[in-house]
């Protein structure tokens, strides 16, 4: 199926399911509401699996896109493209902090090259393997020069993120987490949020894995320049925006994100980068939100900003800003105690206690009459 057809299978999650899952948070013998965003999650899960008895989160998966920027080369961040490749390889041998985490929730990672600058990993569709090889291109074009990629580079990222999500359900997956790892990322990233949110650069620009003073000033001019460079631009539609100013991991991630909507699993967002792509993904297909969770909140400047254009609520704060996936992973263990006292606990029927009364709903309903 090709793209666009893909995004016509998008559609809102069953809200009947939902109000069904409320009205049985309700019936739980425990004060109404009081397990807040964790009663909100499992509602939501009600709506993607379409039935608010068999909502399950038992095998989790990580995927890391990883991809190379030519960005890098204007100094916008403190290591160098090489590091990519390093990291990357340590995601398949419990190397890089969120393999370990992973592995301490049971999560199975992984890492795709998607767009890294090395050679070549050998050719497989099988999963798992070690790193799967969805190469489109040896990283980006500089953003500052040129845009990132063409649009059909662009579509052929956005589709590689949509089957993988087709291709792990199939194998029994039911929660995808996203992640990412490459140098000099958060760079695109910043200008497209700058774009997409309309706000100063400087605003949407951060120290990424760690800057000068003046380094973060290159960083500013440099995503300044890209932003300037694309506007020059006649062609503004969003596939025109992603191919100037994105990334192969970033977009692969917008890919997992509508892949989310079309197979009809959840998907969370991770820290600054993956909350830029989830942003990308709603300007594609507004009704894939439906299927998009926040996890935690990136202590990037526009980390919050990002969350709430996306009219979502992270489960934590943690001041995490490392990427790789480790913020998506550290909340799943959360929804997962969400889905068990949904699932598991006494209702107030039978725990013999008497109904609570929604005042907050009876107040309502008395200011609308
Ligand atoms: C050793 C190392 C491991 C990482 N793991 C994630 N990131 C994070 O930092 C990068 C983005 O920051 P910037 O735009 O400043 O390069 C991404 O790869 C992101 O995943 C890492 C960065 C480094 C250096
Ligand atoms: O929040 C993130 O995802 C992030 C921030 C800085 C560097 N790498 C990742």
């Amino acid at each position: 199926m090709d793209l666009q057809e893909q995004l016509k299978e998008i559609v809102p999650a069953n809200r009947m399911e939902m109000e069904k899952a409320k009205r049985h948070w309700d019936s739980l013998a425990k004060p109404l509401g009081s397990l807040g965003r964790l009663e909100e999650a499992v509602i939501r899960l009600a709506g993607i699996c379409g039935d608010y008895r068999k909502i399950k989160m038992e095998r989790a998966a990580l995927v890391v896109m990883c991809g190379d920027h030519g960005v890098v080369e204007e100094g916008v961040t403190q290591s160098d493209s090489s590091v990519t490749k390093i990291v990357a390889e340590g995601f398949t041998c419990e190397k890089t902090s969120v393999a370990i985490m992973a592995k301490s929730v049971g999560v199975d990672v992984f890492p795709v090259d998607i767009g890294m600058d090395t050679d070549t990993y050998p050719e497989s569709k099988v999963i798992p393997f070690a790193i799967l090889n969805r190469k489109i291109e040896n990283g980006t074009n500089n953003i500052v020069k040129e845009p990132a990629m063409t649009v059909e580079q662009c579509k052929k990222a956005l589709k590689i993120g949509i089957d993988l999500v087709g291709e792990l359900k199939k194998q029994g997956y039911d929660v995808i987490a996203t992640g990412e790892m490459g140098i000099g990322n958060t760079t695109p990233s910043s200008a497209l949020a700058s774009v997409l949110l309309d706000i100063p650069v400087e605003t949407a620009t951060g120290r990424g894995a760690g800057l000068s003073d003046e380094g973060l000033e290159r960083k500013i001019k440099a995503v300044k320049k890209a932003i300037a460079r694309f506007e020059g631009e006649q062609k503004k539609d969003i596939f025109s925006l992603l191919a100037h100013l994105g990334g192969y991991d970033i977009l692969g991630m917008t890919g997992l994100f509508l892949g989310g909507a079309i197979y009809k699993i959840p998907v969370l967002i991770d820290g600054f980068i993956s909350s830029v792509a989830a942003l990308c993904a709603t300007k594609i297909s507004p009704e894939s939100i439906d299927y998009i969770f926040a996890s935690h909140i990136s202590k990037e400047p526009a980390g919050q900003l990002l969350i709430e254009a996306l009219g979502l609520k992270a489960f934590i704060t943690c001041d995490m800003c490392l990427g790789e996936g480790t913020g998506a992973i550290a909340v799943l263990p959360l929804i997962q105690m969400g889905i068990d006292v949904y699932t598991k606990m006494r209702t107030f029927d039978e725990a013999d206690i008497e109904e609570y009364i929604d005042y907050n709903k009876k107040a309502e309903e008395k200011r609308n009459d």
